[in-house]
């Protein structure tokens, strides 16, 4: 394997290992896919249009084409499909993804998670990439914790194990109904995405890696993910690493949260752990998503963690924080990490000042928490 530079930059946002991250050049101009699709998905997405489009005129080095697509459950409901045929092609043509939620109340939650973020990602974008900060001027649940902390970064894999969708359901309405959910690890998929996050784990200071699994009582895939990312570790010698079962790093993270750095995840536990994460950093609104292709042969799609949330959809209560940040990570994959850290220390400043939706104690609307970002950029 290729010796793999460290990115010693002191930045807010993401420090991709550069070997794996920096693109091959600077555009003037970047062409992105813009798919708010469901719910609050388009209120967010909106709002980090606007903040992307004002760093990029702020900074005047670049520019970003964002081509909306109509890709949702709304286009599924009148045609019958979340994408066109061709959608890998349309895709390519664009430098990134930038993506809202998937989910609507009237269609199944795997018919539309399926159609459209899951056909997206599998195969190539196999790295799912969530970190979490506690940010300046918000409140975490944690007592001993304060802005600053719980400074993790989840790598999730994106492309296997719980999620292969094998499976099926016979004798369909019968009380001896089966339904089976096949679980599918392989050697490849483990070792790709071990290394990957050794990677991160190695360009952070404490390079500290812990990985999850449940081994104990999956005694087939999951011990398979144990010997390959112990395998891995070899290459790895500078990174401090440990191994967690997945129920007591719940634990870990709530009661023993500043021993962690980097942690590695199959693709369902990093899921759920990544959703505690965020709530730890005191709301899932703030938590970003970056959905990382390494090889670069598909743009990578960044997207806020959280769903369609259809319970608040059209009120102006979501917060885009999460959809800011998401971008700020955009931005770093793209070699653009100054208008990166110029979105992400303006929206800090937003927070601190008090410019905060309701689910982090405020009462801004998304617009205007998008608005008082805008007004901080420098
Ligand atoms: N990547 C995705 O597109 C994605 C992710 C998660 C869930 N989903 C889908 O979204 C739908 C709803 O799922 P869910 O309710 O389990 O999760 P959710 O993330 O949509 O909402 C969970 C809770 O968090 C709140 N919330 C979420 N985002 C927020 C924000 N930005 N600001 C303030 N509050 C916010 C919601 O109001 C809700 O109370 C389902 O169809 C699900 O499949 C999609
Ligand atoms: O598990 C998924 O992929 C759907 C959603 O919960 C997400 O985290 O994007
Ligand atoms: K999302
Ligand atoms: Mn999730």
């Amino acid at each position: 394997m290729a010796p793999i530079a460290i990115n010693n930059q002191t930045t807010t946002v993401a420090a991709y290992p550069a070997g794996t991250a920096l693109p091959a050049e600077r555009k003037a101009v970047y062409k992105i896919a813009q798919i708010g699709g469901d719910g609050i998905g388009p209120e967010v997405i909106n709002a980090g249009v606007r903040v992307v489009n004002a760093a990029a005129k702020k900074l005047g080095t670049f520019k970003v084409d964002f081509n909306e697509l109509d890709w949702s459950s709304d286009r599924y409901k009148k045609t019958g499909k979340y994408l066109p045929e061709d959608y890998i092609e349309v895709l390519k043509q664009h430098d990134a993804i930038f993506f809202g939620a998937v989910g609507a109340p009237d269609v199944p939650d795997h018919i539309s998670l399926w159609g459209l973020r899951l056909a997206i990602c599998q195969p190539h974008m196999y790295a799912n990439v969530r970190r979490t900060r506690i940010l300046p001027g918000t409140q975490s649940p944690l007592r001993d914790c304060a802005a600053g902390d719980l400074d993790w970064c989840i790598i999730r894999e994106n492309s296997e194990g719980e999620y292969a969708g094998h499976g099926g359901r016979s004798h369909r309405g019968m009380p001896y109904e089966v339904g089976t959910e096949v679980t599918m690890f392989t050697r490849v998929g483990i070792e790709r995405i071990a290394r990957f996050a050794f990677q991160i784990a190695r360009s952070r200071p404490r390079k500290l890696l812990t990985y999850v699994t449940k081994s104990n009582a999956m005694r087939n895939g999951m011990v398979l993910w144990d010997e390959a990312v112990e395998n891995v570790a070899h290459e790895f010698p500078d990174v401090k690493m440990d191994h967690m079962l997945v129920d007591a790093m719940t634990v870990r993270m709530t009661l023993n949260p500043k021993s962690l750095d980097t942690i590695l995840a199959t693709n369902l536990h990093a899921d759920i752990l990544s959703d505690l994460a965020a709530a730890l950093a005191g709301s899932i609104g703030i938590a970003p998503t970056a959905n990382i292709d390494p090889d670069r042969v598909m743009p990578s799609m960044f997207e806020p963690i959280h769903g369609s949330a259809f319970d608040i959809t059209g009120m102006g209560l979501a917060n885009p924080v999460g959809t800011f940040w998401s971008a700020c990570e955009m931005l770093e994959w793209l070699g653009e990490t100054e208008a990166a850290e110029m979105i992400m220390k303006a929206t800090e400043k937003a927070c601190v000042d008090g410019i905060k939706t309701r689910d982090l104690g405020g009462s801004a609307t998304t617009e205007e928490v998008a608005d008082a970002v805008i007004a901080r950029l420098q």
